[in-house]
């Protein structure tokens, strides 16, 4: 059987997608995986960049468009999204490939009535392209007006600008050396070897930036567990907790565990750190992580963090909560994110987040550290939740870790941190750290 052209094949998956929108991780994986080399590397861009344009491009389309996006059949809307995409963000692409393939979707579709439309307001969109003025931030950095009003209301619209524009690049690929196995310059040899670009060094001590396409999961250095990729910001959370080795530590929220394990190699593999989540199949994750990279330390525990656990009470050196947040931090890598968060939301995480607080404080040993990180910015989620931790009678310690000069000025109360995400590139994030 022919397979199907690939142009084909992303309006369906966006189509799919549209329907449930939970669907993107998971789901896209899967489909991805089916597709190889070229065809898989051009479907994740523009699946991708479709997702995380959206608001910008359905603005363009209504621009052009007498029928609003909104009226579109959905394979129609999903046709017209990927093209628009491709128009504006693919500078190697023809726009003639993208308009006639554009085209032949619909015949083999059979809906060769609404060829017509679509070449029509391809054509002229490629020809007004760079004519078009946005009205607001949100359309331009296609991010919902009620994110865009909480960071101008917090930063200041210079600040959201930087924000928004960092969180419209592609996400870089940083590596954490597990130094347990490797050093980091050992490391680099072994992916030079494997044909894999080594790029800018990071702040964070084991980590640096590589350049490569999808299917780096699959090199023997990984498989070896010489690595594995996690961004900076969740890399300092590590260092901010500072684990030593021998200590006991809880991990409230720890799949699929890429900072326990980074725990754990700050330990040199000598202690214990309990990894805890609410999901079962997610402990698995947390244990095949550890084991790929070679700790023995870590116990994969279900527990709800909102259930006090008796056995625990009074027992840790060191917690880390690294809690579930609204995630906006990540928007470079989940581009969806943006779409499935609302204010009432946040509320509800941030009752959460409390709760998960509320336990963590009893678990800690008198004197003991406890660390709150997410990688989102919303007041509630973080600033208003040192406060809180400060109502449950915990004090602010001064983070243990020399940042690079421009997160310097981010430190407040030389305790906690947030990292704007063009300071140095990264996800945004929040970290706090406090003594019992
Ligand atoms: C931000 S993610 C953790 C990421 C992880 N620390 C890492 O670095 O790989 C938050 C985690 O909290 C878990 N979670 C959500 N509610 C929880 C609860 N009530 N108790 C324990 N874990 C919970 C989620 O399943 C999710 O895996």
């Amino acid at each position: 059987m022919k397979a199907k052209p690939i142009r084909e094949v992303i309006a369906q998956i966006l189509t799919d997608l549209e329907k449930d929108e939970t669907y993107l991780q998971l789901a896209l994986k899967k489909e991805l995986d089916q597709l190889e080399g070229k065809d898989k590397s051009f479907a994740n861009e523009v699946i991708y960049g479709t997702i995380k344009w959206r608001l910008r491009l359905d603005y363009i389309i209504n621009q052009f468009s007498k029928t609003p996006v909104k009226k579109m059949k959905p394979l129609v809307r999903s046709i017209m999204r990927m093209s628009v995409y491709q128009l504006l963000f693919l500078d190697k692409v023809p726009a003639s490939a993208v308009i006639n393939e554009a085209v032949k979707i619909m015949h083999k579709r059979k809906m060769s009535n609404l060829a017509g439309f679509i070449n029509g307001t391809l054509r002229n969109i490629e020809r007004q392209k760079d004519t078009i003025t946005y009205p607001s931030l949100s359309v331009y950095y296609s991010i919902p007006e009620w994110i865009i009003d909480r960071w101008v209301e917090a930063y200041g619209e210079e600040k959201t600008k930087l924000i928004c524009e960092s969180l419209s690049q592609r996400a870089k690929i940083c590596i954490r050396t597990n130094t347990l196995k490797i050093t980091k310059e050992a490391l680099k040899g072994e992916l030079e070897k494997e044909g894999i670009e080594i790029l800018e060094e990071g702040f964070v001590p084991e980590s640096f930036y590589i350049k490569t396409g999808l299917g780096i999961h699959h090199s023997p250095s990984y498989k070896a567990g010489l690595w594995t990729v996690q961004d900076e910001s969740a890399m300092l959370v590590g260092h901010v907790l500072a684990p030593l080795k021998g200590e006991r530590i809880l991990d409230m929220c720890s799949a699929p565990g890429g900072k326990t394990t980074h725990l754990a190699a700050l330990m040199e593999n000598e202690g214990e750190v309990v990894g805890c989540d609410v999901h079962e199949h997610k402990i698995e994750l947390i244990e095949k992580n550890a084991t790929r990279l070679g700790t023995t330390i870590i116990k994969g525990t279900l527990q709800n963090g909102l259930v006090e656990c008796k056995e625990w009470v009074g027992q840790f050196d060191k917690v880390l909560l690294d809690a579930p947040c609204s995630g906006l931090g990540i928007m470079k890598r989940k581009p969806d994110i943006r779409y499935t968060k609302d204010d009432t939301a946040i509320k509800e995480i941030n009752e959460i987040q409390k709760g998960l607080m509320d336990q963590a404080v009893k678990y800690l040993k008198e004197d003991g550290i406890l660390v709150y990180s997410t990688c989102t910015l919303t007041r509630e989620e973080n600033q208003d939740m040192v406060i809180y931790a400060k109502e449950l009678g915990l004090k602010t310690d001064s983070i243990p870790f020399n940042l690079p000069e421009c997160l310097k000025s981010e430190v407040h109360d030389n305790a906690y941190i947030e990292i704007l995400p063009y300071l140095e590139e990264t996800d945004g994030f929040f970290i706090a750290r406090f003594r019992k």
